[in-house]
């Protein structure tokens, strides 16, 4: 420890890669990894103190004290500060943002970490009484009294995010005694027992055994399973043992708006505090969460990508679900990979690791083949449930009416008939990919971005689904007058239309974006679906994640041509992915499962592969090519992008980005090169691609000259960034 009063190495939130140095001044000397306010520039930031140190490089006229130590003690567990700055070496991202991205919005304006007391309402008897005698222009007063009478005369903080309401509006009703405010209790809720396990299956038995050896200590596994294999109840299984033990559990999930199943699922079977990270959730609701958990409060935390950063006093299980999923990658800013952090996450705190898929990414298959990882398998559905029978539909010479052959439509008809459901995928939303003038073969392109722009029939409006510029569908043709103007190719809406008209008796609803933007939107489908109050789901790959619905028994997949044939190397594991996750929504409960999938590729390899072998060892096969290739995961890449409004400023930033690298051994530089897609929201794009056999050559590579890459002139004429180990080609 140095002498009495350290130099600060503070990460403070700038685009800059460094930290910055401070005296502690009049304040109370900061522990590492506690807030401090500090002077920047004409600013005043809230930054961490990442070390102390005994002499600075920057001379001593020039370091100025910090403003005020905000924490008494180190705000992160030691563990996750040592991983958020071991993410920013790697990811090679300014530590001052990775902190601001990691940390609750509140934490980062600088309120102190304390929880704040949490209230929820009881029904009383004169507000049940009051309820009956309500008048009809009482809307709200009905809406939130009826709520009480639905959730055992309850209603709790959660319950008013989904009734959008604030506390205030509850105010007149607790003024009548018709509600009584009350404090939630702030004390660990220990785990007492689960709610109805199934029996496990032999496999899951297996599983689950294996899993629960090494609760307490460090183990990565692949949790292999079939759709609709049960990886859940195995969850769940493995979640209790964890829970017995009074540790803590963190699951991620891809999109917790999508699975609101699955979360329920959780709530029903454990009686211990459940806290669920999602969008809606306001900042004092996430900070709360954040200090619950941190405190062990809390059991169980389920949310998407960033609820990684969650602190736990004593975390004994991380789950990774769906562990293939592109979102647990976050593609702007700080752009980290949740799933791979997860494991050093698990290792650090020696904790095991599941992550669980039926389509598991080429990393994790490739991390199985070198015994990094435990492969455990079910390969058979969970109870009686049979695969799905798979049906590869040439479509060649067919007549297509709305993108539908007539032999698709006669099958739907035979499971309609019999009273089952019938999902129709396509993923692509909105009425048509492009709108064309007949008069001159004008399209409609988006002016901002090098791409079509979709047309969305039910608001008549023009959408670029890249820059999200939104324009009136035109009258007329802006180039030549021409009035008619007719929609290319096919999108959502099109087939709901067209399905609505080829089953008229039957209810289609559609799912996607647009028509589930309503907070509660899917969660009411799912219901419905669930209820059997629907009969078509037509819908994007919002329907492939994760549902089971008991009576969905044939999947159509209409156009997925257009990923067969793609520059981008992932893109067989991607729609391999795709394939067997909406393919696997068939039959999932007693009846058999069916699905038809259109192609005028029906020799194409990866569909000949993926339905006469599986998944399995379609991926081994995909990563001999990788191997072959010299591509991920056998290498490690890095790409530069960099945007300005020509493309000039970014190739020559880029180019001297490059030079820099210069001759490093077992390091290739590849561009720069304009981006696939050049232009995009009235920027020009380019990109570098870096490359190496040898995992953390990159990362030596970069990091001595990145101060130097900041600084280049060039640098100032473009946005930039370094994205490692990129999911994204664009
Ligand atoms: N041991 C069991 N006995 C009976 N039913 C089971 C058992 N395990 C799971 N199930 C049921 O099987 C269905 C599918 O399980 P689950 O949704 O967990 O599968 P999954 O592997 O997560 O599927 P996917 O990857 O396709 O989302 C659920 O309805 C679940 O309740
Ligand atoms: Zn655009």
């Amino acid at each position: 420890m140095p002498p009495s009063s350290p130099i600060l190495k503070v990460a403070v939130p700038t685009p800059l890669r460094r930290s910055f140095d401070y005296l502690v001044g009049q304040s109370i000397i900061p522990a590492i990894g506690a807030r401090v306010r500090v002077p920047f520039g004409r600013q005043q930031l809230v930054g961490v103190v990442i070390d102390h140190i005994a002499e600075s490089t920057t001379p001593s006229n020039k370091l100025k004290p910090i403003l005020e130590t905000i924490d008494d003690q180190p705000l992160l567990p030691a563990h996750l500060f040592k991983l958020l700055l071991w993410a920013s070496d790697y990811y090679l991202h300014p530590v001052g943002d990775v902190f601001n991205t990691c940390l609750p919005g509140l934490l980062n304006k600088g309120e102190p970490a304390i929880l704040e007391p949490e209230y929820y309402w009881q029904l009383t008897e004169e507000g049940e009484q009051a309820f009956s005698n309500l008048g009809k222009n009482a809307v709200k007063q009905h809406k939130i009294l009826n709520w009480a009478l639905q959730h055992q005369g309850v209603i709790s903080p959660e319950h008013l995010n989904q009734l959008e309401l604030i506390p205030s509006e509850l105010k007149p009703l607790t003024e009548k005694g018709w509600l009584i405010k009350k404090q939630i209790e702030l004390s660990a809720k220990p785990y007492t027992q689960s709610n109805q396990p199934l029996a496990l299956n032999p496999e899951q038995h297996d599983a689950v055994s294996a899993m629960q050896q090494s609760i307490g200590q460090f183990h990565g596994f692949l949790l292999d399973g079939v759709t609709g294999s049960g990886k859940t109840e195995v969850y769940l299984q493995l979640i209790e043992q964890v829970l017995i033990k009074k540790q803590q559990v963190l699951v991620l999930v891809p999109e917790i708006g999508l699975t609101p199943q699955t979360v329920q699922r959780f709530q029903r079977r454990f009686n211990c505090d459940i806290a669920m990270l999602h969008s809606g959730l306001t900042d004092r609701q996430r900070l709360n969460i954040w200090l619950k958990a941190k405190q062990g409060l809390t059991s169980i935390v389920i949310g998407t990508r960033s609820a990684l950063f969650t602190p736990f006093s004593d975390l004994g299980l991380i789950v990774v679900d769906e562990e293939h999923d592109v979102s647990y990658k976050q593609q702007d800013g700080f752009r980290y990979s949740a799933r791979d952090l997860a494991i050093l996450r698990a290792r650090d705190e020696q904790a095991p690791i599941v992550l669980g898929s039926a389509t598991p990414s080429m990393e994790s298959v490739h991390n199985v083949n070198q015994g990094k990882l435990t492969h455990l398998t079910l390969r058979k559905r969970a109870a009686d449930a049979k695969p799905p029978h798979i049906k590869v539909l040439d479509i060649r010479q067919r007549h297509l009416e709305n993108g539908l052959s007539q032999a698709l439509l006669d099958n739907m008809k035979r499971h309609l008939e019999n009273g089952n459901q019938c999902l129709v995928f396509l993923n692509r939303r909105g009425f048509a990919p492009s709108l064309m003038c007949h008069g001159c073969g004008w399209i409609a392109d988006c002016q901002r971005c090098d791409k079509h722009m979709t047309l969305h029939l039910q608001q008549k409006r023009l959408h670029c689904h890249h820059c999200d510029k939104q324009v009136f569908m035109p009258k007329k043709c802006p180039e030549c007058g021409e009035p008619e103007l007719f929609p290319i190719g096919l999108g959502t809406e099109r087939l709901e239309q067209a399905l609505i008209k080829a089953f008229p008796n039957k209810t289609v609803v559609r799912i996607d974006r647009d028509s589930t933007r309503r907070k509660q939107a899917m969660q009411d489908y799912v219901t419905a679906i669930k209820n059997n109050e629907v009969d078509i789901l037509v819908g994007t790959q919002m329907l492939a994640k994760g549902h089971h619905f008991p009576n969905l028994t044939m999947v159509a997949v209409v156009d997925i041509d257009g990923c067969l044939f793609s520059a981008d190397f992932r893109a067989t594991e991607r729609t391999a992915q795709l394939l067997t996750q909406v393919a696997g929504r068939a039959g999932r409960a007693d009846k058999p499962g069916e699905v038809v999938i259109q192609t005028h590729h029906p020799e194409h390899p990866l569909l000949l592969n993926l339905f006469t072998q599986d998944y399995q060892s379609l991926s081994q096969q995909i990563l001999s090519e990788r191997q072959a290739g010299q591509l991920p995961p056998y290498t490690s890449m890095a790409l530069f992008r960099a945007e300005a409004s020509t493309l000039q400023y970014p190739m020559e930033f880029l180019n001297e980005v490059s030079k820099q690298l210069g001759q490093v051994p077992g390091l290739d530089c590849f561009g720069p090169f304009p981006a696939p897609m050049a232009k995009r929201a009235g920027k020009m794009r380019a990109q570098l691609l870096c490359q190496a056999e040898q995992r953390g050559l990159i990362q030596r590579a970069i990091k001595p000259v990145i101060s130097i890459i900041e600084q280049l002139p060039s640098a100032r004429k473009v946005r930039w960034s370094i994205d490692i180990d990129p999911q994204d080609p664009f």
